[in-house]
């Protein structure tokens, strides 16, 4: 008797929000974060006592507060924009998929997605967690829980991951073409393309030949540096200038959302908060800003982007910020998820 084909079990990944934005849950949130070893590098015998005894009980209710700000009718924008884009990868892709999404982070989890494909009896899995670029801190730790999770079962099945796509031509030209949108309603006089930070030591930790020395270094993509995070982030913005056709003059390159270290730990620069500032005093006025490293909007872009850099600029004497929104759930993303999943 002929068996039907299996299907391909497809598993979207992001890194996950609070369940809801009061205090309890933020807290809950944030001590499953930021006891991630791959998130807080530190031994766990510290990490866990200074996390989840100090940093997180004093930080949960002012995040609360941005939260509360961030919050939808549909709840986290972050949590909805993952749905939505499941549903509709799904369509594009057909029934020879079956397509799951879970959180690294809380609701709902990695642990579910996964259970929904094995039930579904797939043949195989392909994980995108969707972090366009590389790092341990993100992308590393969905590798790690996927891992930890199939370890258990009894078949374990065949699994790949798509591990970065900062330079897929798809990615880049949805970018494109939403910056494109925005810059066809009006002038702006320059682009900042903000990233989120990481410490320095993440990229060193894992560059095992030595090679960034958070230089030039970092300008080309080769077979040492691959996976370094600023390499890609500076990949990425090459080729989103190359589409909008910047000049290496019209647009900046910078890093948001550092947590602050009483041990001055250097993290990936320049801040984006500081060279905001800066801008006015050279005579750019109307600043159009990406959040290349998010492909959903999110606390770190709405806020923190969106709000609190505008904020910042218009009291250093700017006159026009504004945030280009994320990919969500736009159709041309969705094709080019879907199409970077069917060539995998
Ligand atoms: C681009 C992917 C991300 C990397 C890399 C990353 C590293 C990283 N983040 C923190 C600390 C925080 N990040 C927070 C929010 C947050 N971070 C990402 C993505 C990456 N983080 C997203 C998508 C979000 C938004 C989630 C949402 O619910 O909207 C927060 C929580 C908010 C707050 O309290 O400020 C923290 C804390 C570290 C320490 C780190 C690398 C070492
Ligand atoms: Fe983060
Ligand atoms: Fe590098």
């Amino acid at each position: 008797m002929p068996t039907s084909a299996r299907r391909i079990g497809i598993l979207l990944v992001n890194l996950g929000t609070p369940d809801s934005p009061e205090t309890s849950d933020v807290r809950r949130y944030l001590n499953e974060f930021l006891t991630d070893g791959r998130v807080v590098d530190m031994p766990a015998a510290i990490r866990y006592p200074l996390f989840q005894g100090l940093v997180v009980p004093l930080r949960a209710p002012k995040s609360a507060k941005i939260y509360k700000e961030l919050w939808t009718d549909r709840g986290s924008p972050l949590l909805f924009h993952g749905l939505d884009l499941k549903e509709k990868v799904q369509e594009a892709l057909g029934d020879g998929y079956v397509v799951a999404f879970g959180m690294r982070y809380q609701k709902p989890g990695v642990a579910g997605a996964l259970e929904e494909l094995r039930a579904a009896n797939v043949e195989r899995i392909v994980v995108l967690p969707l972090f366009p670029q590389y790092a341990s801190a993100s992308t590393g730790s969905v590798q790690e829980k996927v891992m930890d999770l199939v370890k258990d079962w009894w078949i374990v099945p065949s699994i790949s991951f798509i591990s970065q796509f900062a330079t897929e031509p798809g990615f880049i030209a949805s970018i494109v073409a939403r910056g494109r949108a925005e810059m066809d309603k009006q002038h702006y006089d320059h682009v900042v393309l903000s990233y989120h930070g990481i410490p320095e030591r993440h990229i060193k930790k894992g560059d095992p030949t030595n090679y960034c020395r958070f230089g030039s270094c970092c300008d080309t993509l080769t077979d040492q540096n691959q996976y370094c995070y600023r390499a890609q982030c500076f990949a990425t913005s090459r080729l989103i200038a190359v589409g909008l056709g910047l000049g290496p003059e019209q647009y900046t390159v910078s890093f948001q959302s550092r947590l602050q270290s009483r041990l001055r730990d250097p993290w990936l620069q320049p801040y984006t908060d500081e060279v905001l500032k800066e801008f006015p005093a050279k005579g750019i006025k109307n600043v159009l800003a990406f959040s290349p490293a998010f492909v959903a909007d999110c606390l770190e872009t709405t806020i923190e982007v969106g709000e609190e850099f505008k904020e910042l600029f218009e009291e250093a004497g700017g006159e026009h910020w504004h945030l280009v929104p994320s990919l969500n759930s736009e159709p041309q993303w969705v094709e080019a998820v879907a199409d970077m999943l069917r060539r995998h």
